[in-house]
Formats: structure tokens, sequence, C-alpha cells
């Protein structure tokens, strides 16, 4: 049985992921932490491996205190920089222990980030819209900030210049926010849990990749998976798709 802890274990996310492994055949919940629960080597009580879905503001001192206390990690809490990501690279190294940091658990939400990634060379122009409940703290989310890097990324490659828009003004920032250049749209609308849609567009003809959430039950296969693919790796994997041999 791998024994695991949930970080965040009240919330939307960590108390469906407490469930989830209740019943999963091969794992068992060892410990449980919320807001003011302190994460040390005694209160983990043995655990292998911890979920992270906390807030973004303490995601991080959280991985530094599993790994201080022995534990693999697995996060699925947003707001990563590049710099938190060195530092627990860095942690995560050092201490022969490994931490897997996925943006989103969902298989449709891995593979919409791929496909977006695959066909975004062949396209003039590229734009993401998340949608998502209104509870959510942070905007952009994490999956448009990873799946706007992909296509970014993979029109560099393929030597894709500056994508058409001929906006002179745009006073209340209507044409969305930039990651690495490419417009990312955020909607916080009731009835939502999480959506994402990505234009793909050329002269003619336009591609649309959208994945639904309609239940935080559609994460969880990918975080067990998550679960156990992060044992006995070492230092910081960021990505389910790095798992799954995508
Ligand atoms: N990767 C993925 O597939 C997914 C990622 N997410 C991300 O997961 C995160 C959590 O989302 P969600 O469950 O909706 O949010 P919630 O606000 O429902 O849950 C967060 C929980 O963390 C608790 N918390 C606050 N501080 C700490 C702390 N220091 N240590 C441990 N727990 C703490 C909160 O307590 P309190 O309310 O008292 O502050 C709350 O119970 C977000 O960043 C979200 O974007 C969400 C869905 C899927
Ligand atoms: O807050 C959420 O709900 C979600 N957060 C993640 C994100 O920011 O990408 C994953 C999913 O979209 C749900």
């Amino acid at each position: 049985m791998i024994r695991v802890a949930v970080t965040g274990a009240k919330g939307r996310m960590g108390s469906t992921v407490v469930q989830a492994v209740t019943d999963a055949p091969d794992m068992e919940v060892v410990a449980l932490f919320d807001a003011g629960d302190e994460i040390t080597p005694q209160s983990v009580n043995g655990a292998q491996v911890a979920v992270d879905f906390s807030i973004p503001s303490v995601t991080e001192s959280n991985v530094h205190a599993l790994l201080d206390a022995g534990v693999d990690v697995v996060v699925g809490t947003t707001g990563w920089t590049e710099e938190s990501y060195a530092r627990v690279r860095e942690h995560a190294e050092a201490s022969g222990r490994a931490v897997l940091i996925a943006p989103n658990f969902a298989m449709g939400a891995v593979l919409a980030m791929k496909f977006a990634a695959m066909a975004a060379p062949y396209f003039e122009s590229a734009e993401v819209i998340e949608m998502h409940h209104p509870a959510k703290v942070d905007a952009p989310s994490g999956t448009a900030v990873a799946t706007a890097r992909g296509i970014a990324k993979a029109r560099a490659e393929a030597g894709l210049g500056e994508m058409p828009d001929a906006t002179e003004t745009d006073e209340l920032g209507s044409r969305g926010g930039r990651v690495d250049g490419i417009p990312v749209h955020a909607v916080r609308l009731r009835g939502l849990t999480a959506s994402e849609e990505i234009l793909l567009g050329n002269a003619g003809e336009q591609l649309v990749i959208r994945t639904d959430s309609f239940d935080r039950v559609s994460f969880m296969p990918g975080v067990l998976l998550g679960v156990r693919r992060v044992i006995g790796r070492t230092g910081l994997t960021i990505g389910l798709d790095q798992v799954m041999g995508l």
C-alpha cells in the first residue's frame, strides 16, 4: 500500500483526492493537512507521497516542508513561477526526492495541451480562452499559462513570427493578457468547473480544441497516476504528460 498524505485536504480538490485515495486499492491516507496544520517529519505519519491542492501563496512552502519530512510530492496547486520551480528542483535533487507538478490532471486537458502544441506550427493565429467557476482565486489558470507557453514554444521552433492583429486601441484590455505573446482570456462563470478552448486560425479555416471538466472526479485518475509514478523518480518533473510517455 502506498501511504499518502493530502495537503489542502478540506478544499474542493483536496477532499476529492482524500476520497479517491481512500477508494484506490493500492493506497491509504495516513495524514491530512489544511490551513494552520504544521508539516513535520512526525506529522506526515510515514507518508511516502503527499498530494498538494492548497493555495498558490503556500504551495511552495508546503513542498519544501514535505521534502524536509522525507516525502515525495505530487502538486496540483497553481501559481508556480520559473523561480519557484528552480528552488524546488534544487531542493528535490539535493534531498534525492521527487516532485511532480502538473497544472492539470484531467486526461482531456493534458491531451488538449499536447494537441495545441502539435497544431501550433501550422496556424497563423492562436488564442486561449479558459473558463472556470467563480471561486477560483488565480487568473489566468495554470492550464492556460502552460497551454500558451507550449504554443509559443512550438511557434518559435517552427520559425513563425508575430500573429496578425491590427488592434490599435484596447483601453479595457479586451484583447486579453499575453503569455509569451499568446493572448489568454479568462472567464469566471457560475455553473462552470473548468474548461478551456484553444482557437487556431488560418485564412479560411479554424481549428478549435476544447476540454471540459464537469466534475472534479475528472482529475482523479491523473492524480492517482501521479502518485504511483512519482515514486522512484528524483528531482522535479513538470506536467503529467512527462510520466505518461506522451
Ligand atoms: N492540477 C489540477 O488538475 C487542478 C488544480 N487545481 C488547483 O488546485 C488549487 C486548489 O483548488 P481548490 O481545491 O479549488 O481550492 P480550495 O480553496 O477549495 O482549497 C484549498 C484548500 O487549501 C487550504 N489551505 C490554505 N492554506 C493552507 C496551507 N498552508 N496548507 C494546507 N492547506 C491550506 C484551504 O483552507 P482555507 O479555505 O481555510 O484557506 C483550502 O481548504 C488551486 O490552485 C487550483 O487552481 C484545481 C483543480 C485541478
Ligand atoms: O482552480 C481550478 O478549479 C482549476 N485550476 C487549474 C488551473 O488553474 O489550470 C486546473 C483546472 O483548470 C481547474
